[in-house]
C-alpha cells in the first residue's frame, strides 16, 4: 500500500445467499480523505460498506486496512495492516472503524453519556470523561448528556451517533446514508458543519448516497457503481466533467440525452448536426462509443443550447413544459423531427428568454467538446 493510502479494496467480489451482489470492486481511499459511495438503489453500496466494517465475507480479493492513525510514512508498519481475504476474516471491533447506521442504532435506555462511551468503557474512568467532554463539545451536544435518544431531535441523535462513533479514535469513518433523516432544510447545513468537524479532526470516512447534491457538498471524492461495481472514482470536478460511461453521466444528471447517429465521423441529430470532429480524437473516443451503435446519445449541457430569436424557418423544437427556477425559466423541449431513431422528448434549457408553452423555436448545439456515450450495453443489460 502507498504511505498515503489507509484502505485498498482489490478484486473483492462478495455473495450473498449465492448471490453475486459485489463484483471485481477496486478502491482506495487515502489518509483524510472523504468519499461518497453514489449509485441507483440495489447496486451495492451498502454491501460494500458492511464489507469494509467486517459484515460480510469476501468471496474472492482482499481488503488492506491500515490501523494506524498516522499518515506519517516512517510511521507505518507491517503489523498495522490488517489484510482481509476470504480465508483471513477480521472481527467488526478489531479494524478500528467506527460505524454510523442509518437510522443511527443508538440504544435507547442508555442516556447520551452512556451512549458515547459505550466503545470505550473498558478505558480509565477519567479518560472516557476527558473523551466525552471533548467530543460533547466538538458537536455541541454539551447539557443534553443526561437525555435520552427519544427526547432528542433527529438532527441531535445523529451528533451522538458521531460522537459515539469517534470515541474509540477509529482511523476510518463508515456512515450509511448519514443525512437521509434530516429535515432537508437542515441538511445542507448540518453536511456542511460535518465536514468541518471530519476535517478538524482529519478524519478519513466512507459514505453512502443516494443523493448527487449530498455527495456533492460532502465528499473529497465520489465513486459511482452500477450493478455491483464501481465505475468511476475521482475528485467530483473529475468525475462531472470526464465521466467515463453512460451510466455515471445519467446517474450524476451531468446534462439531458440526445440520441445521434455517427456517419463518418459526424454526428447528425434532429437538430441538427454536430460541429465538426475534426478536432476530437476519434481513436480515444472509441472507448466510449462503436461507431454503428444504435444507441448512441449526446450529453447536452443547457450552456451548450445556443437559441435563434426570430429562426421560425429552422425550428426543431417545441417547449413541452415551463417552470421557474433561480437561474431563469427551465424549459424541457422535444424534438420536432419525428424520425424515430433522433428525436427525443425531454431537452432541458434554462434561459431568460420567455417563451411559451407549445412554442416551436430553433435551437443549435454550440460545443466543440461534445461528449457522446453509448448506452446498448446498458439495455442489453
Ligand atoms: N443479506 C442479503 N442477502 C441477499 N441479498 C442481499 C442481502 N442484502 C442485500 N442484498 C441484495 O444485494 C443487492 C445490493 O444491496 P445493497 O443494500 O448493498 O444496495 P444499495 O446500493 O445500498 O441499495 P439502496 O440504495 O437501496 O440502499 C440488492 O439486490 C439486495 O437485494
Amino acid at each position: 500500500m502507498g504511505a498515503n493510502e489507509l484502505l485498498s479494496v482489490k478484486q473483492l467480489s462478495v455473495k450473498l445467499h449465492n448471490n453475486v451482489i459485489l463484483s471485481d470492486t477496486h478502491l482506495t481511499l487515502n489518509f483524510g480523505d472523504i468519499l461518497g459511495l453514489v449509485g441507483p438503489s440495489g447496486c451495492g453500496k451498502t454491501t460494500l460498506l458492511n464489507t469494509i466494517a467486517g459484515f460480510n465475507t469476501p468471496s474472492t480479493g482482499e481488503l488492506n486496512i491500515k490501523r494506524n492513525n498516522s499518515n506519517s510514512a516512517n510511521l507505518v508498519v507491517q503489523e498495522n495492516v490488517l489484510t482481509i481475504t476470504p480465508f483471513s476474516h477480521v472481527e467488526p471491533q478489531h479494524r478500528n472503524i467506527g460505524m454510523i447506521f442509518q437510522d443511527y442504532a443508538l440504544f435507547p435506555h442508555l442516556s447520551v453519556e452512556k451512549n458515547i462511551c459505550f466503545g470505550i468503557n473498558k478505558l480509565p474512568k477519567s479518560e472516557q470523561k476527558s473523551r466525552m467532554t471533548d467530543l460533547l463539545h466538538l458537536l455541541k451536544l454539551t447539557g443534553l448528556e443526561a437525555r435520552f435518544p427519544h427526547q432528542l431531535s433527529g438532527g441531535q441523535q445523529q451528533r451522538v451517533a458521531i460522537a459515539r462513533a469517534l470515541a474509540p479514535q477509529p482511523t476510518l469513518l463508515l456512515l450509511d446514508e448519514p443525512f437521509s433523516n434530516i429535515d432537508a432544510r437542515l441538511r445542507n447545513e448540518l453536511m456542511l458543519e460535518m465536514r468541518q468537524i471530519l476535517k478538524q479532526l482529519k478524519m478519513s470516512a466512507i459514505f453512502v448516497t443516494h443523493s448527487k447534491d449530498e455527495v456533492f457538498t460532502f465528499a473529497d471524492k465520489i465513486a459511482v457503481m452500477h450493478k455491483g461495481s464501481i465505475l468511476q472514482i475521482g475528485s467530483p470536478a473529475e468525475v462531472c466533467q470526464s465521466p467515463n460511461s453512460w451510466q455515471v453521466a445519467d446517474f450524476l444528471q451531468l446534462g439531458s440525452w440526445i440520441p445521434v447517429k455517427a456517419i463518418n465521423g459526424q454526428f447528425q441529430s434532429a437538430v441538427g448536426e454536430l460541429p465538426s470532429t475534426e478536432d476530437i480524437d476519434l481513436e480515444e473516443n472509441t472507448v466510449k462509443y462503436k461507431e454503428y451503435s444504435p444507441k448512441l446519445q449526446l450529453l447536452l449541457k443547457s450552456q451548450a443550447i445556443e437559441y435563434y430569436e426570430g429562426g421560425f424557418e429552422k425550428n426543431n423544437v417545441q417547449v413541452d413544459n415551463i417552470s421557474i427556477t433561480e437561474h431563469g425559466f427551465h424549459y424541457l423541449l422535444s424534438s420536432i423531427d419525428r424520425d424515430l431513431s433522433l428525436s427525443f422528448e425531454q431537452l432541458s434549457f434554462y434561459s431568460n428568454f420567455l417563451l411559451t408553452l407549445g412554442q416551436r423555436i430553433a435551437i443549435k448545439i454550440k460545443i466543440h467538446d461534445y461528449q457522446v456515450f453509448d448506452s446498448y450495453d446498458d439495455i442489453l443489460g
